[in-house]
């Protein structure tokens, strides 16, 4: 990993870069609005019990028909911390001692006139029973690898899952969700075109990490 010290305008910091990719200009920022995203992740106990992810599929509103973590503005008074357990809670129905682990920022050419500022939390753990509501459905991935040599959990008697659908995912989550598994903390900036069907696609980005 390379050290930088020309990190994208509106992240700060000593990072250093993980991933970075296309040629457009980073766009202005006018407003930023913040918003939460929370992952329920268990870690891998053996090759017969792989690691999964929790997931939602959003039902409806913005990025519906993608997975993605659970989450939603931050409301007016409210810390980062207690909208990301709020969303949590409202969307699939659980709680979990959330740990915040990355910051986001996204910007997009003729979409909303705002930047996302999205604070990324993760838990080992949750209580409660997981509920599809009217926004999400959440659904389990496993988060091995799937070219590896571990015997399939259905060999087992488990349930076997999918893995991480990143085909149905927002374009950004391959360049970060690596780094929320391995549990280090991340910062990135990703700029999208929106073309006529409303697909976003990037058009540069940036993600990184502290030196180690
Ligand atoms: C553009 O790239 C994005 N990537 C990822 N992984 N997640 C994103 C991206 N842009 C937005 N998000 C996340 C941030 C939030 O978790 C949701 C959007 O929140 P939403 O609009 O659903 O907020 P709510 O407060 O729940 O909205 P309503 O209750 O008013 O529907 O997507």
């Amino acid at each position: 990993m390379a050290a930088t010290s020309n990190l994208p305008p509106g992240l700060e910091g000593n990072y250093l870069e993980t991933s970075t990719g296309g040629d457009a200009a980073w766009l202005p920022i006018s407003v930023k609005k913040w918003y939460t995203n929370a992952f329920i992740v268990h870690e891998a106990v053996d090759p017969t019990t792989p690691g999964k992810i929790l997931l939602g599929y959003k039902k409806r509103g913005f990025g519906a028909h993608l997975y993605n973590g659970f989450g939603g503005k931050v409301e007016p008074g409210e810390t980062p911390a207690q909208a990301a357990a709020r969303e949590l809670k409202e969307e699939c129905g659980v709680e979990a001692p959330l740990q915040h682990c990355g910051s986001l920022l996204f910007v997009s050419q003729s979409g909303p006139e705002w930047a996302f500022q999205i604070e990324v939390y993760r838990a080992d753990e949750y209580t409660g029973a997981l509920i599809e509501t009217d926004e999400m459905r959440p659904q389990w991935f496993s988060t091995t690898p799937a070219s590896t040599d571990a015997p399939a959990p259905a060999d087992q008697g488990e349930e076997e899952l999918l893995p991480i659908p990143y085909d149905t995912m927002w374009p950004d989550d391959v360049y970060w969700i690596p780094l929320l598994l391995s549990k280090t903390p991340f910062i990135g900036r990703a700029d999208f075109e929106i073309d006529a069907t409303g697909k976003y696609s990037m058009k540069r980005w940036w993600f990184g990490v502290p030196p180690s």
